[in-house]
C-alpha cells in the first residue's frame, strides 16, 4: 500500500478559484488588491518563486508590483523601497523575498514594513499577535500545511506532531499554529541539537519536515499510518528539487505531500489569501477581520 498524495497543486487551485470571486467583489467596490514583491539579487531559485507569485496574482485578478534590486544594494536602498511600498496605496500587501544578501540586516527590514501590509505574516508585530492569539496574517507555509491537512481530513486534534526545523519561516511559527485551540495538536520541535531524532519521529502521527536536509526522514524512522509533509527544498547537481523525505517513506505513510507539488503551491496560495484578507480589512470588513 502506498500513501495518499496530499495534492498541494490541486488544493491551491481550489483556493485560487475561491479568491478570484472575492477579488471580483472587492473590485466591484472599487478596490484592486495589489501584491508587491521586493527581490534583491539574482538567485535563480528566488527569481523563479517570485515569478510564480506574480503568475498566481494574474490568475486571481490581483495587481502585481515588482521591485528588483541588484545583489549589491545597500541596507538604505532596500529600506527606501520598503518605505515606498508602505506609502503606495496600490500596494495592499507585499513581501520581501528572503534570504537577503549577506551583510543586510533582515530583521531591520522586516520591522520597517507596515504590519498591515505584511503578506508573509513575518513582521514581529504579526508574529507577536500569533503568540497572543490575536487575528493576524498567518505565516504562509505553516498555514499552507494546516490547510492541506484539513483538506484531506487528516486528524490534527490530539495528534502527536513532530516539526523538524527551527527556521523563521516554518519551524518556529509552525508549532504556534498547531497548538491553537482550533488545531489542538501536541507538538515536539526537533532540530540539529535533538539527540535522538528517530525516536521522536517514530511516535509521530504527523511529521512536518522543514530542515533542508535531503532525505533526512527515512522509511524505517516513521510509524505506519503517519502523515508526512515535506517542506524541505534542496537541489541536486541538475537543479532538481530534493526534499527532506526519502521516497521510501511513501510505502509506510498513509499521507504524503509530494515535493514539488505539495507545500510549495500551498505557500503561494496562502500568500494570496493574506493579500485578499488585508484588502478586505482595509475596505472596511467583509466577514474577515
Ligand atoms: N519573504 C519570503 N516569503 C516566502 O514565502 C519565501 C521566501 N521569502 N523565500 C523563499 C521561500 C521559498 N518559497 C517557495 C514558494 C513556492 C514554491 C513552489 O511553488 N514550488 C513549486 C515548484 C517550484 C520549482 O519547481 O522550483 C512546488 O513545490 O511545486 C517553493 C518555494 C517561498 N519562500
Amino acid at each position: 500500500m502506498t500513501a495518499q498524495i496530499l495534492d498541494g497543486k490541486a488544493t491551491a487551485a481550489a483556493i485560487k478559484a475561491e479568491l478570484t470571486v472575492r477579488v471580483e467583489a472587492l473590485k466591484a467596490r472599487g478596490i484592486t488588491p495589489g501584491l508587491g514583491t521586493v527581490l534583491v539579487g539574482e538567485d535563480p531559485g528566488s527569481q523563479k518563486y517570485v515569478a510564480g507569485k506574480h503568475r498566481d496574482c494574474a490568475q486571481v485578478g490581483i495587481a502585481s508590483i515588482q521591485r528588483e534590486l541588484p545583489a549589491t544594494a545597500s541596507q538604505e536602498e532596500i529600506e527606501a523601497v520598503v518605505r515606498e511600498l508602505n506609502e503606495d496605496p496600490a500596494c495592499t500587501g507585499y513581501i520581501v523575498q528572503l534570504p537577503l544578501p549577506k551583510g543586510v540586516d533582515e530583521n531591520r527590514i522586516l520591522e520597517l514594513m507596515d504590519p498591515d501590509k505584511d503578506a508573509d505574516g513575518l513582521h514581529p508585530m504579526n508574529l507577536g499577535r500569533l503568540v497572543l492569539n490575536e487575528p493576524a496574517p498567518l505565516p504562509c507555509t505553516p498555514n499552507g500545511v494546516i490547510t492541506l491537512l484539513r483538506q484531506y481530513g487528516v486528524e490534527i486534534n490530539g495528534a502527536e506532531v513532530v516539526v523538524v526545523g527551527r527556521g523563521v519561516t516554518i519551524g518556529r511559527p509552525m508549532p504556534l499554529l498547531l497548538t491553537r485551540r482550533s488545531e489542538n495538536a501536541t507538538v515536539t520541535q526537533c532540530h540539529t541539537g535533538t539527540r535522538d531524532l528517530a525516536a521522536h519521529l517514530k511516535r509521530a502521527d504527523i511529521i512536518v519536515a522543514a530542515a533542508g536536509v535531503p532525505h533526512l526522514i527515512k522509511p524505517e524512522d516513521v510509524k505506519p499510518g503517519v502523515a508526512v509533509l515535506d517542506v524541505g527544498v534542496s537541489r541536486d547537481e541538475s537543479g532538481k528539487i530534493v526534499g527532506d523525505v526519502h521516497p521510501g517513506v511513501a510505502e509506510v505513510a498513509s499521507w504524503i505531500s509530494p515535493n514539488p507539488g505539495g507545500v510549495g503551491p500551498m505557500t503561494r496560495a496562502q500568500l494570496l489569501v493574506n493579500v485578499v484578507e488585508a484588502a478586505e480589512r482595509a475596505a472596511g470588513g467583509h466577514g474577515v477581520g
